[in-house]
C-alpha cells in the first residue's frame, strides 16, 4: 500500500498543508526544527493511533488551536480509501473512512500501514520493558486491527483491578475494610484478555526471530545469534493457547493475591512481561555496544517490514532521520535492505546524509511548508 496524498490542519507547526506523494522514494530534507519528522508522524498517527514522540496527544495540536485533523489517500491495489482523524485532545478523538459517518478512530487501523524507524528506536534496545512491549503490541495491531480491542479491554480492567487494589491496600493499613467480592470477576476478565495479549506476542515473537536474526547478519556480519525471549511476569510458560495461558494467569494471579493487596498493583500480566533482547549468549540491553544495539534496533524494524510484507501487507517504510545515526556501512546496508519497499519517505537535514540507492522524488521543508523540489 501507499499513501497518495497526505493533508494536515493544525497538527504540530503546521497550519495547513497538503503533500501529494508517489509510489517509490520520497525525501523530505530542511534545517533542524522546520517540520520534516512532523509530516511522518502524522502518516505513523493513522498507522497506530499513536506518536513515536509522544505518550499523549496534546503536543501534537497546534499551539494555541483546538484539534488537529490528519487525512490521508491510501492506495492499496486497485481501491483508494480515504482515512480522516480528528485529534481532540482530552475528548474523544473522532474518525471517518470515506467521507462516511463517524467510525471509532481503531477502526481506521489496518488501513495505513507503517513501519517507522526513527532516532528513538535505540531505546528498544536500551530502554525500559514498556519501550519492547510498545513495539510488540504495535505491530500486533497492526498484523490483526482487532486486536486494539483486546488491549483496549485489557488496559480497562488492569485500571479498575489497580483501583480496587489500591483502595484496599489504603484501606488495610487505616486498619479500615474494602469489599473485594468483585476482585474474582476482575481476575477473569484480565485473564481472558490477558491471555490473548499474550498468545498474540507469543505468535509475534516466534514468526519475528529469524528475520530478526537474518536483518542483523546482514547488518553486522558475524556479530550473532539473536535471541529474542519473551519474560513472562507470571513465570516461564509452556507453549500454549490462549485458554491454556488464561488459566495460568489465572493460577499466578491467585498465588500473587497477598502481595498484590499489600502493595496495590496488579503485579502479573503482559503489563510486566518483558522482551529479552540477546546477542550470544548476553542479554544486549547493559551489554551491547552503542553500534551493535543500533543494529540490533534496525533488525527489529527490518523484520517487522518482511514480516508484514509477507503477510500480503506491503507497510510504508518510513527513516526519520536515523541516516545521520549510523557509520557508513550501516547506513548502506540498511538502505538497501529497504529500497525495494512499495513506498519510502525519509527525512534528513542535508541530501548528503541520504544514500545514493534511495534517490527519489525530494521535497524542501521550511517553515511550515513542505514544497516538492524534484
Ligand atoms: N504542537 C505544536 N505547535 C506548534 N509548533 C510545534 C508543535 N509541536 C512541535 N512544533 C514545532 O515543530 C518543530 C519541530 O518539527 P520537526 O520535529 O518536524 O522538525 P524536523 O524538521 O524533523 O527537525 P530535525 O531535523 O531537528 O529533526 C519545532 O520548531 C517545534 O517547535
Amino acid at each position: 500500500m501507499h499513501v497518495a496524498h497526505l493533508s494536515l490542519a493544525d497538527f504540530r507547526s503546521y497550519a495547513r498543508v497538503e503533500v501529494p506523494l508517489d509510489p517509490g522514494v520520497t525525501t523530505f530534507v530542511g534545517p533542524n526544527g522546520q517540520g520534516k519528522t512532523n509530516l511522518v508522524e502524522a502518516i505513523g498517527y493513522l498507522a497506530t493511533l499513536g506518536s513515536h514522540r509522544v505518550a499523549g496527544d496534546a503536543p501534537l495540536v497546534r499551539q494555541g488551536a483546538e484539534r488537529a485533523i490528519v487525512r490521508a489517500a491510501v492506495v492499496q491495489g486497485e481501491r483508494q480509501q480515504l482515512v480522516e482523524l480528528e485529534i481532540n485532545p482530552g475528548r474523544a478523538n473522532r474518525a471517518r473512512i470515506n467521507r462516511s459517518s463517524q467510525v471509532r478512530p481503531r477502526d481506521v487501523l489496518g488501513i495505513v500501514r507503517t513501519v517507522l524507524f526513527a532516532p528513538e528506536d535505540l531505546a528498544l534496545v536500551k530502554g525500559d520493558p514498556g519501550e519492547r512491549r510498545r513495539f510488540l503490541d504495535e505491530l500486533v495491531t497492526t498484523r490483526s486491527p482487532r486486536m486494539a480491542g483486546v488491549r483496549q479491554d485489557y488496559d480497562r480492567v488492569l485500571k479498575q483491578r489497580n483501583a480496587l487494589l489500591k483502595s484496599a491496600a489504603t484501606a488495610r493499613r487505616g486498619s479500615g475494610r474494602v469489599d473485594l467480592s468483585t476482585l474474582d470477576v476482575w481476575d477473569q476478565h484480565l485473564a481472558r484478555a490477558g491471555a490473548q495479549l499474550l498468545a498474540a506476542r507469543l505468535d509475534l515473537v516466534a514468526a519475528l526471530h529469524p528475520l530478526v536474526d537474518k536483518a542483523y547478519e546482514q547488518l553486522a556480519p558475524g556479530g550473532g545469534p539473536t535471541a529474542l525471549e519473551y519474560r513472562a511476569s507470571m513465570g516461564p510458560m509452556a507453549a500454549a493457547g490462549p485458554e491454556q495461558l488464561a488459566q495460568a494467569l489465572l493460577g499466578a494471579l491467585g498465588e500473587a493475591r497477598k502481595q498484590e493487596l499489600e502493595r496495590g498493583i496488579t503485579l502479573v500480566g503482559p503489563h510486566r512481561d518483558d522482551l529479552v533482547l540477546k546477542l550470544g549468549e548476553l542479554p544486549a540491553k547493559g551489554y551491547a555496544s552503542h553500534g551493535e544495539s543500533w543494529s540490533y534496533a534496525l533488525a527489529l524494524r527490518i523484520a517487522s517490514f518482511e514480516l508484514l510484507r509477507a503477510d500480503g501487507a506491503e507497510p510504508v517504510l518510513v527513516l526519520d532521520d536515523v541516516f545521520a545515526e549510523l557509520d557508513a556501512s550501516r547506513r548502506r546496508r540498511l538502505a538497501e535492505l529497504v529500497a525495494p519497499g512499495e513506498q519510502v519517505l525519509v527525512t534528513a537535514a542535508v541530501d548528503e546524509d541520504v544514500p545514493a540507492v534511495l534517490a527519489g522524488a525530494r521535497f524542501s521543508v521550511s517553515d511550515g511548508t513542505a514544497v516538492r523540489a524534484s
